[in-house]
């Protein structure tokens, strides 16, 4: 096999779009590692807030909350950020 040329990996036609191109998926990836980190510590902050809740003897999830939370990106990012948020959740509470 041979190793694929950038303007193959890229998809684009020339050589200075394919440059364009692999230095921005560049800066996507590091901001891909930094938005797997934030999202790693919003999980870590909302495990302290479900074990202090179960603690007392609540339950793990609040739906008001989650209703404030799911706004917030809906207001942010239109529909899909719903959906993101629908996601976030689940990987900070679990399924329910
Ligand atoms: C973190 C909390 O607990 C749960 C997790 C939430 C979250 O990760 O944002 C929101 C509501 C709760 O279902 C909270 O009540 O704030």
């Amino acid at each position: 096999m041979t190793v694929p040329t950038q303007t193959e990996k890229t998809g684009a036609r020339t050589n200075e779009a394919a440059a364009l191109i692999g230095d921005a998926r560049e800066r996507i990836d590091a901001l891909d590692d930094r938005i797997i980190g934030l999202i790693q510590e919003r999980m870590a902050v909302s495990a302290v807030i479900q074990e202090a809740r179960i603690s007392s003897g609540g339950r793990r999830v609040n739906l008001a909350r989650e209703m404030e939370v799911l706004g917030h990106y809906r207001d942010a990012l239109g529909k899909p950020g719903t959906a993101l948020a629908m996601t976030m959740l689940e990987l900070c509470r679990g399924r329910i």
